[in-house]
C-alpha cells in the first residue's frame, strides 16, 4: 500500500495547479453549464471502477473494450473536457499531475460553480496503468432499481456513515435522467410518488416512446444549482430515480432528507466530507500505477 493522500501535494511540483483547473472550468461552465453535472457523475463513476485512478478516461486504443462503453455509462459526458484540462496542466507542469487527480479537482470546481460547497480535497492519486473491461463497469456500477440496502451498503464500503450516504445522493441535486432509466418506475403504480409529478413525468417520458434514450426529465427544479432542493423533491413525492423517491420512505434514511431539506448548510457540510471520501476510494499513491501524458491513454 502507498502513501496516504494529502493536502497540498503539489505545493513544490505543481504549485498553480488548483487555479489552472478552477480557471478552465470558470470558462467551460459559462459556456456550457451542463458540464458540471456530467463531470461531477463522471467522478463518481471513476471511483467506482477500480478506485478513483483515471480508469474511466481510457479509450479503445487501449485494447479491449473500454470501461466508458458499459450501458451503465450511458448518459455519462464531457470526458474530452478531461483531455483539454490536463493538456493546460502539462504544458504548466509535464508529467507531475495525474488525471485521477483532475478528474477530483474538476468535480469539486463543478460543485462549486454550481453554488455548492467549494470542498477541499486531499490529493496525490496515481493513474492506473491497466484498463479495466467494460465487464467491471457493468458489474460495479450501481443499477437504477438499487434499494437502500444496496445503497447504503455501497457507500458504507467508501467508509460513509447513513448521513453521508444520504448527502452524496444530493449529487443528484444536478443534471438529468434520460426516461430509460424511469420507464420501469412508470410501468407500475407507486403510491408514494405525487399524482402530478406522475403526470409530468409520464408528458415527459409517454409509455412506448420512442426516444427514450434521447428524452429526460431534470433531476430536480434547480438543476443546475447544487442546493437542497433535491431533498424538498423527495420529501413532497417528486423524487426522479426509485433510489431519490425511496430515501424519503426508509426510516433509516428519511431523518436526513428531512434535516438536509431544512437545512442547507447541514447538507453542504456533510457532502463535502462524503466527497472526500467518495473521491478517496481505492486511490494508487507513491509508486503505485503511473502518471499519463495523455488522460486516454496509457501509453
Ligand atoms: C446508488 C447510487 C446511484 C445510482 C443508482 C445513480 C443512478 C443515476 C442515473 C440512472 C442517472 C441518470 C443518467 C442518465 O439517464 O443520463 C444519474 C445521474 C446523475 N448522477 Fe447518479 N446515481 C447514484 C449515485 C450518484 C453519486 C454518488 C453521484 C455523485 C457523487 C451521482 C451523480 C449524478 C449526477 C450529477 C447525475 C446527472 C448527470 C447528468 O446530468 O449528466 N450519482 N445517476
Ligand atoms: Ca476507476
Amino acid at each position: 500500500k502507498g502513501p496516504s493522500l494529502s493536502y497540498g501535494f503539489y505545493k513544490d511540483s505543481c504549485p498553480q495547479v488548483e487555479n489552472i483547473i478552477r480557471a478552465a472550468l470558470s470558462s467551460i461552465h459559462l459556456m456550457d453549464p451542463t458540464s458540471a453535472p456530467s463531470l461531477l457523475r463522471l467522478l463518481f463513476h471513476d471511483c467506482q471502477v477500480q478506485g478513483c485512478d483515471a480508469s474511466i478516461l481510457l479509450d479503445s486504443t487501449n485494447g479491449g473494450t473500454p470501461e466508458i462503453i458499459s450501458s451503465k455509462n450511458f448518459g455519462v459526458r464531457k470526458l474530452e473536457h478531461i483531455n483539454y484540462i490536463k493538456s493546460m496542466v502539462e504544458a504548466a507542469c509535464p508529467l507531475k499531475v495525474s488525471c485521477a487527480d483532475i478528474l477530483v479537482l474538476a468535480a469539486r470546481e463543478a460543485v462549486a460553480l454550481s453554488l455548492g460547497p467549494r470542498i477541499p480535497v486531499p490529493l496525490g492519486r496515481r493513474d492506473s496503468a491497466v484498463a479495466p473491461s467494460s465487464k467491471a463497469a457493468d458489474t460495479l456500477l450501481p443499477p437504477v432499481s438499487i434499494n437502500v440496502d444496496g445503497m447504503l451498503q455501497l457507500f458504507a464500503g467508501k467508509g460513509m456513515t447513513v448521513e453521508e450516504a444520504v448527502a452524496i445522493m444530493g449529487a443528484h441535486s444536478l443534471g438529468v435522467t434520460h426516461c430509460v432509466n424511469i420507464l420501469d418506475r412508470l410501468a407500475r403504480v407507486d403510491k408514494n410518488m405525487s399524482p402530478g409529478f406522475e403526470v409530468s413525468l409520464r408528458l415527459s417520458c409517454p409509455f412506448g416512446s420512442l426516444t427514450p434514450n434521447t428524452s429526460f426529465v431534470l433531476n430536480d427544479p434547480t438543476t443546475l444549482m447544487f442546493d437542497n432542493h433535491y431533498y424538498w423533491s423527495t420529501l413532497r413525492g417528486r423524487g426522479v430515480l426509485k433510489i431519490d423517491a425511496d430515501l424519503a420512505t426508509d426510516p433509516r434514511t428519511l431523518p436526513f432528507v428531512q434535516r438536509f431539506a431544512a437545512n442547507e448548510g447541514e447538507f453542504f457540510r456533510a457532502f463535502s466530507s462524503a466527497f472526500v471520501k467518495l473521491s478517496s476510494y481505492g486511490v494508487l499513491t507513491g509508486k503505485q500505477g503511473m502518471i499519463r501524458r495523455s488522460c486516454n491513454r496509457i501509453r
